[in-house]
């Protein structure tokens, strides 16, 4: 019980934002509409009801123009509920776009939001595939929220209705047991309820295991999915190191899980389906069973027989919600349950850069260049990692950072860009100032060759010509001329072309702050010597700091810094204040 009311208070928690968004309005007209066409629905349904009864009568009296009334009267209520049905199919599915499209743009913003996708993939926590919580789980959520909570308004307003009617028809067809009459108030409802309750109690007992079924299923489907996109994506490498088969059997071992928890599904399904196919046939005939001897002693109709059984499964299959939404419960529990699972993630990422023990991005106003104040940057387990006690990054110059493999030379640029939240202390960058960060491999999105330059520009953002000679500058001459051109860029080019597409992309947006982690090692020397004259001349008041391990690197640089290691973990140090090269 705590456990259902903790459920639906996620779902509250999840749902209701939209009902309360700017697209509140469309969203309350059509749930409105949608809810209003049920409730007709049901009312449709009473009324049919007591047609059984009317029709029944006329047929076994051999009655012609009631039979006939009655064929007219049931054409009428039949067109008005196909109209309705079909209207709320339409209406329903409009409100699940609707709603669907809010969420997914509410949870992209909150995913790509100030590097949360990062940290969340950092901590490895719950969260794990959010493309499937993105693009899957919403939807789900959405289509299952509505069926569940129209479905279930359905069943208790059909349940109310019918009740107040099979309890009449209790008392006009009293209970016949061996020629005996027992007068039991409602007995017929008595009747439906305990049939009702003894099948959702069935089907709770052999059935919960689903829920954690389904889940895993989900997780295991996108786990398979996410390996294949990055095998795809890695095929080179792959084709390269001949990893074929041991990508077969990486891949097969996912797929072996998939298959084994489906195994799980469809023989728990196969007893909750046994349970429930025999629990809705006999559905069928037992209210006739309970009726019959009334009819037989004479003392209903056969219409008062009919109206009874329809009444009976009416009330029995609302009864009987539970039982007949059981897998879409179970479905639904587990999109929930992943769903509050995101925005939990998405919740402590969001407030992890700000929350204790996380290192503090601050912006400072006057000075020039990047203060380090008691930094201690930390491994996600806590271990210490580079520390600089106070430390001036010059504005205006260039830095060159070098340090053993795995000091932590990358982790400290993520920390100044911000990104990267463990560890203590405070880093102090000049307010509103642009930084760029190069990687070894720059991310170029997949669509053209302008769009990827330009990135995370818009393409209008550049002329074409501007990035023509750029390009021709940065020495790709050859892919001037097809920039409108649609590619995977980093699977095409190779990784030194793909770092001079790097240095082009800072030379068009001329941070104030370039940091280069690396993004020249691919080049040959004499390239890289190219690439650094052109930035030096191109960008002028560009600060710029550099990760590289070459020797030649040191002639660009007017300081140099170095990892040291000092116990347990690396200390910044300046090797040489004075300049090499102005
Ligand atoms: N996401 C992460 N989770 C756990 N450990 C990490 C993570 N990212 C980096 N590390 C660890 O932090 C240490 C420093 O890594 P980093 O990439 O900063 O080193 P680096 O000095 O740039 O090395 P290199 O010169 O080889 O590029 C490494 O031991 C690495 O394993």
């Amino acid at each position: 019980m705590k456990s259902l009311r903790a459920t639906l208070a996620t779902v509250w928690r999840i749902a209701a934002p939209y009902f309360r968004s700017e697209d509140k309005w469309p969203g309350r007209l059509l749930l409105a509409a949608v809810i209003a066409i049920e409730l007709s629905l049901v009312l449709i349904n009473v009324l049919l009801n007591a047609w059984n009864n009317r029709f029944y009568n006329a047929l076994q009296e051999k009655n012609w123009d009631g039979f006939v009334r009655e064929i007219g009267i049931f054409c009428l209520l039949a067109t008005f509920y196909i109209a309705l049905s079909v209207y709320q199919l339409y209406l329903n599915q409009w409100l699940q776009i609707r709603w669907r499209s809010w969420m997914t743009r509410l949870y992209l913003g909150q995913w790509l939001h100030n590097a949360n996708h990062y940290r969340m993939q950092l901590r490895g926590d719950a969260a794990d595939n959010p493309d499937q919580r993105i693009a899957d789980d919403v939807k789900m959520f959405v289509d299952q929220t509505l069926a569940i909570s129209v479905g279930l308004l359905s069943a208790i307003v059909t349940l109310a209705s019918f009740v107040v009617i099979l309890w009449g028809l209790s008392a006009e067809a009293p209970l016949h047991i061996f020629g005996r009459e027992f007068m039991i108030p409602g007995y017929l409802v008595w009747g439906a309820l305990i049939y009702a309750i003894l099948g959702t109690a069935l089907t709770q007992w052999i059935g919960s295991p689903l829920v954690n079924l389904d889940f895993q299923q989900q997780r295991y489907e996108a786990d398979f999915r996410f390996n294949l996109v990055r095998a795809r994506e890695n095929s080179e490498q792959i084709a390269l190191l001949q990893g074929e088969n041991a990508e077969r059997h990486r891949l097969s071992e996912r797929f072996g899980r998939v298959i084994a928890n489906w195994y799980a599904i469809m023989q728990r399904t196969k007893r909750v389906t046994a349970l429930t196919a025999s629990y809705g046939q006999a559905a069928v005939v037992f209210p006739y069973i309970l009726v019959a001897p009334a009819y037989f002693a004479g003392k209903i109709q056969l219409g008062g027989m009919m109206q009874t059984a329809n009444a009976f499964s009416s009330v029995q299959q609302s009864l009987s919600f539970f039982v007949s939404t059981y897998r879409t419960l179970a479905e639904w529990r587990a999109v929930i349950a992943r769903l509050d699972g995101f925005e939990t993630a998405i919740k402590s990422a969001t407030a992890e850069p700000t929350g204790a023990g996380s290192i503090d991005v601050v912006s400072s106003t006057g000075g020039n260049g990047i203060d380090l104040e008691q930094l201690l940057v930390r491994l996600p387990n806590g271990a210490p990692l580079v520390a600089a006690d106070h430390f001036h990054i010059n504005g205006n110059e260039r830095t060159l950072v070098t340090g053993p493999s795995g000091a932590g030379k990358s982790t400290l640029f993520r920390a100044i860009a911000g990104i990267w939240p463990y560890g203590s202390g405070s880093i102090a960058v000049p307010a509103k100032a642009t930084l760029m960060m190069l990687p070894q491999r720059p991310y170029l999105p997949i669509g053209s060759l302008k769009a990827a330059i330009v990135y995370p520009s818009e393409v209008g953002e550049f002329g074409s010509d501007r990035v023509r000679d750029v390009l021709i500058a940065v020495g790709l001459p050859q892919l001037a001329s097809r920039l409108d051109e649609e590619a995977h860029w980093n699977r095409m080019l190779s990784l030194g072309e793909q770092q001079r597409l790097g240095v082009a992309r800072a030379l068009l947006h001329a941070p104030q702050y370039l940091f280069l982690d690396e993004a020249t090692a691919s080049l040959d020397e004499a390239s890289e010597t190219k690439l650094y004259q052109l930035l030096k001349e191109k960008l002028p008041a560009t600060t710029i700091v550099s990760i590289g391990h070459r020797a030649t690197l040191e002639a660009f640089h007017q300081r140099h810094i170095v990892l040291t290691r000092d116990g347990d973990h690396f200390e910044l140090q300046s090797r040489s204040e004075e300049a090499s090269v102005k």
